[in-house]
């Protein structure tokens, strides 16, 4: 980057640096809080709030909990005056809630904010004057004593206006710019007013150090509150304040580190509202406060609602990121974190624990309105098993069993990751009945009965391609001797390896929910069943994963269909056929192939081969334009003496005394 060059610091370290602050670790109490949305949150607005939408905003702060409430610079407008005087003539300031104005330091000003404030039950007012270096430079054109001059006299105008005026009041400095000030020249200044004001502890005033526009490191902030902390004249009849903002990103840390160095009251808004970057954000701090196990008298517990009003009088918009308010800052779309989150949830509920400690979530969501069901685990392509089976338990009731999570998951989020969207809980229960619950395959069973012979004996009425039939089978359970029957008809060699079952209580009505995983070839295929009855359910389930091994290892035809496809391929194939190339072929392993070969037709798949290439060979011989040596050659015996004891031995003859034969018979 260019330009660099043009750049340099513009602070300045107090003259003694003690770094007391450093060496404490946390904060245990709130600080005074004060709202300044409604004066510099509303200065920094495109259209600035209407009178009405200032006393809504009033009264969002009031019942949030916020006891000091700069409501605004009386002197800038009709709308702020008009407000102000709202707010008194018609008694809407709770009795416990102070108002604070704003005024520059200069007398017309000064005095506007004193018709303003009249008749106010207890206000704050607010003098300030710029004292950095560039501001006396630049926009005053003044040295130090008149920039000093300034303060005073503005100072000593407010102690005469209270004076004069109707209402309890009291009084706050800030030496804005304080940033860009020479610190022993700002606490010359506070000083100063603090001379003309001279504070008692009964009758406090506050010194108010903003960070008008950051300029600096954090700890750099702290030294200079902590100096001036140590140094201000009548310090125990002054509440020390800051007002941080956040040009460089840092408000929340001056504030905190602040507060370390001995700040009692802190200025700022919602979500950060203000001039350029904003104002430090009241919110994080005080659930920062709340995340530590301390109480920051603050009510944040709608957030929801908060962020509503917020949007909708401020027209700003809260950042998805936003800490503690903003829609993603509770949400995981990352498959660990997801799975993290769902295991200290469960963790939680099983060891009942009082403190919070769930991975990747700082706070319980529940604590400031958002809910666990749509905020926490969402699902996209970067999502695991874990928060996906979170979503099927949340919001379905349903506990898929361990070993199916890893599929499930890769099932699910491959459609996010292919329709490149966020899936919905709809969407992923949407995927995991399409693929695990709703068979539309052509075998279904329509009826079961049962009796107690040989364990169980189950008869299965089974709809297969349009056709019903009535199959049987043993078994030691009832989805046993079921499962038994379809692995008979269908000729299937599959283990009934996971069987898991519960109530599923979400919904209308409480049904049964059943998971069935059933291996084959070392693999899984899944199906769950749900129904009234846990019967019916389970052998649903086994169905729906039957029906995925057949839809996927060609198994889902009866064993006739099977025997003559078996048959269809040697005869087509005969020259080249190898038994590990029909198990290809087939989608079955070779041990099973040759089992089921042998039991649907006596021999073994070597005699099945050799019995085609004879009858092919007969073909040819009773053709009679080969010669045997060629006809050996076609069918697959180079070796002729070979061919010709093999044909003696299926036929009792040799090749051409067959050919003989069948020429006498043809003649
Ligand atoms: C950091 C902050 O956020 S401070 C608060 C800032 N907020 C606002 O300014 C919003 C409300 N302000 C306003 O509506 C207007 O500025 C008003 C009504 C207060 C004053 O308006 P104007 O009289 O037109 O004056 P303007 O604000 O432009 O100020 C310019 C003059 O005031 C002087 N001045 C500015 N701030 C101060 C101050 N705090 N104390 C004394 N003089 C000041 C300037 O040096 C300048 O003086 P000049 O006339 O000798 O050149
Ligand atoms: C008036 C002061 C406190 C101010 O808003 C600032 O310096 O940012």
């Amino acid at each position: 980057m260019k330009n660099f060059e043009k750049y340099e610091r513009t602070y300045f370290m107090p003259p003694a640096v003690s770094y007391d602050w450093v060496k404490k670790d946390h904060i245990d109490k709130p600080p005074i809080w004060c709202s300044v949305d409604l004066r510099d949150g509303n200065q920094s607005l495109i259209e600035p709030m209407s009178l009405e939408e200032k006393l809504e905003f009033f009264r969002l702060l009031v019942k949030i909990g916020f006891r000091e409430i700069e409501v605004g610079f009386p002197a800038a407008s009709d709308t702020e005056y008009n407000f102000i005087r709202a707010l008194i003539e018609n008694n809407m300031i709770p009795e416990d809630v102070t108002i604070q104005v704003l005024t520059q330091a200069r007398a017309h000003i000064i005095k506007k904010t004193f018709e303003a404030i009249a008749g106010a039950p207890h206000a704050v007012i607010h003098l300030y004057n710029s004292t950095s270096v560039a501001q006396r430079e630049q926009v005053f054109r003044k040295g130090k004593e008149e920039i000093k001059q300034i303060a005073v006299d503005g100072a000593k105008l407010l102690k005469q206006l209270a004076d004069e005026t109707v209402g309890n009041f009291s009084f706050q400095y800030s030496p804005e710019s304080f940033p860009g000030t020479e610190v022993d020249y700002a606490l010359e200044i506070c000083n100063a007013v603090l001379d003309v004001w001279k504070p008692t502890p009964p009758n406090k005033v506050i010194i108010n150090l903003p960070t008008t526009v950051e300029n600096a490191m954090p700890h750099v902030f702290a030294c200079q509150v902590e100096f001036m902390n140590k140094n201000l004249k009548y310090r125990d009849a002054v509440i020390l304040c800051l007002h941080p903002h956040n040009d460089r990103g840092c408000g929340v840390c001056d504030a905190e580190f602040g507060m370390l160095a001995g700040a009692e009251r802190i200025e700022g808004t919602l979500f950060g509202n203000g001039e350029r970057t904003g104002n430090v954000d009241i919110i994080t701090l005080a659930m920062n406060l709340f995340s530590h196990g301390i109480n920051p008298q603050l009510d944040f517990s709608n957030m929801p609602e908060i962020c509503q009003k917020y949007e909708e009088l401020t027209r700003m918009q809260v950042p998805a990121r936003q800490p503690y308010a903003g829609e993603l800052v509770f949400t995981a779309f990352s498959g660990s974190h997801q799975d993290a989150i769902a295991k200290g949830m469960n963790y939680r509920k099983e060891k009942q624990t009082a403190t919070w400690s769930v991975p990747y979530l700082p706070i319980d969501p529940k604590d400031v309105g958002r809910q666990y069901d749509s905020d926490v685990i969402r699902i996209n392509s970067q999502s695991g098993k874990g928060g996906i089976g979170y979503i099927l338990r949340q919001h379905y009731g349903m506990t898929i069993p361990a070993q199916m999570k890893e599929e499930v998951g890769y099932t699910v989020k491959e459609v996010s990751d292919r329709e490149h969207k966020e899936l919905s809980p709809q969407s992923v229960y949407q995927i995991f009945e399409d693929k695990y619950i709703n068979n539309n395959a052509h075998f279904y069973v329509d009826k079961c009965r049962f009796k107690q012979i040989d364990g169980i004996l189950a008869q299965v009425v089974v709809h297969h391609n349009g056709q019903v039939r009535t199959i049987v089978g043993n078994g030691n359970g009832r989805l046993d001797a079921v499962s038994n029957a379809i692995k008979q008809y269908f000729g299937m060699q599959y283990e009934l390896s996971v069987y898991e079952e519960h109530a599923l209580s979400r919904g209308s009505s409480s049904k049964a929910v059943s998971y069935v995983g059933i291996s084959c070839h070392n693999k899984m295929y899944w199906g769950v069943g749900i129904d009234d009855d846990i019967i019916k359910s389970s052998i649903n389930a086994l169905v729906v994963a039957v029906n995925r091994l057949a839809a996927i290892h060609g198994e889902g035809k009866c064993r006739d269909e099977r025997m003559n496809e078996i048959m269809n391929y040697i005869e087509t194939n005969y020259l080249t056929v190898t038994l590990d190339r029909l198990s290809t072929q087939m989608h079955l392993s070779s041990p099973y192939l040759s089992k089921y070969i042998k039991e649907k037709s006596g021999g073994t798949f070597g005699e099945i081969v050799r019995n085609v290439r004879m009858k092919k060979a007969c073909i040819l011989l009773k053709n009679g334009a080969m010669t045997v040596e060629n006809i050996a050659d076609s069918v697959g015996y180079p070796n002729v003496e070979h061919f010709n004891r093999l044909f003696r031995k299926k036929f009792g003859m040799t090749p051409d005394q067959f050919r003989n034969k069948k020429q006498l018979q043809q003649g």
